[in-house]
């Protein structure tokens, strides 16, 4: 037998249903391990930044947060922001400090539409549906760049200003991205989506970079639609969509959509990464914190074990993250179901049908 694969992992539950999510993942990474007869392990330190962190401390996240981060192989993220707290101080300190500080510039979201899980999508394919929300995860209109109370102004007055950053090099590696992953899937097809009608600067820079780029790649197919558009043919024509590429704002909005089609922002999983793996990657649902449904147990966990998945793959433990995701279909098959899609069964409940689906499909292979 080969000797084992240690894995480091720093989990961050952050706030909320984040927490009790990210202990459910983590269940299920600790039982693949242990049926691994050796071969791998993780080793998980847990990192408690977010909301509670912040009250007491005045900070989301240590100051050499970022740094410490770097010392492990991947980074296992729950949700941040609770009432208390203002939603951009807790974004900013934590979740985008994090992505922009390891230069995680790609953020996969894939849109899937697991079995026995209702539909909001009356579309006649819907069982063989599927596509990836491909995101840019560094610039755009989550640059922070802007300012308020400009001299002078006030009482009534006041002026904002939040500006969009589109780099050449930050929309080259995305669409690159995007293209390289049409290219392993069935149908090779990049959408891109923009509003170039009405931003003329970022926006046409992004569309002349998309059709240089799709130059070089003859094979793939190519669409550009307008995000309003885009968010319509989400509803009338999924059945176009295989990767789309879009900006910071436009792909998160778009995320939120193609989960709610695919029955619940629950079931969403999504990995932020540094393609060039010159830092760790940081897997993490779609939704955020649910502040609504925290405590309850209520919280549907599978974005956040889909999410598991996918860092399983990224470690290279394709396989098990096969096997995962299988075992998430067959619980959802099976009617095991939470309450935001349809269902009775509380967090730990699917999570332990998951577990036990796991050992069955992997006699099945
Ligand atoms: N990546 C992150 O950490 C994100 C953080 N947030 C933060 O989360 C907080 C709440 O934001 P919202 O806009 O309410 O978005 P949200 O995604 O937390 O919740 C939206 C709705 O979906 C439901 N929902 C979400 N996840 C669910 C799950 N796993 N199971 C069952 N129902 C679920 C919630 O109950 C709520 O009704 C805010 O502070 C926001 O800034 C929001 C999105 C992403
Ligand atoms: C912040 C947020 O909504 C997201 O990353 O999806
Ligand atoms: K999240
Ligand atoms: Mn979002």
């Amino acid at each position: 037998m080969s000797a084992e694969k240690k894995f480091r992992i720093a989990v961050i539950p952050g706030d909320g249903i984040g927490k009790e999510v990210v202990r459910e993942g983590l269940r299920v990474l600790d039982h693949l391990a242990n049926e691994s007869n050796g071969q791998f392990s993780f080793e998980s330190d847990f990192f408690p930044w977010g909301c509670e962190y912040y009250l007491e401390n005045g900070k989301m996240m240590d100051e050499d947060g970022v740094e410490k981060l770097k010392d492990y192989d991947a980074i296992y993220f729950g949700a941040v922001g609770f009432p208390g707290v203002p939603d951009h101080v807790s974004l900013w300190g934590l979740r985008l400090a994090i992505c922009q500080g390891l230069d995680q510039w790609a953020n996969i979201r894939p849109v899937e539409f697991l079995p026995g899980v209702p539909r909001r999508l009356n579309h006649p394919d819907v069982e063989t549906l599927n596509w990836i929300l491909v995101r840019e995860n560094s610039e755009g209109e989550y640059s922070g760049v802007g300012g308020r109370n400009f001299s002078g102004r006030g009482n009534g007055n006041e002026v904002a200003v939040q500006s969009a950053l589109f780099t050449e090099q930050g929309c080259e590696r995305i669409i690159r991205y995007a293209f390289d992953l049409a290219r392993t899937r069935k149908r090779k097809k990049v959408t891109s989506v923009t509003k170039s009608n009405a931003q003329q600067y970022g926006m046409v820079l992004w569309d002349e970079v998309f059709a240089r780029v799709s130059k070089e790649y003859p094979d793939v197919e190519t669409d550009q639609q307008l995000v309003d558009a885009m968010a319509a043919q989400f509803v009338l024509h999924p059945e176009e969509l295989e990767v789309v590429v879009a900006s910071n704002l436009f792909a998160d909005i778009l995320s939120d959509l193609g989960s709610a089609l695919a029955g619940s922002l629950g079931i969403a999983a999504s990995a932020n990464l540094n393609p060039e793996g010159c830092t760790p990657s940081m897997f993490e649902s779609v939704h955020g914190s649910a502040p609504d449904i925290a405590g309850e147990g209520i919280a549907n966990p599978i974005g956040t074990i889909g999410s598991a998945a996918l860092m399983l793959d990224h470690l290279g433990l394709k396989e098990e993250a096969k096997l995962l995701n299988k075992a998430i279909e067959e619980t959802t098959r099976k009617g095991f179901l939470t309450r935001d899609i349809g269902g009775t069964h509380n967090t730990v409940e699917i999570t332990d049908a998951i577990i036990e689906n796991l050992s069955m499909v992997k006699e099945e292979v």
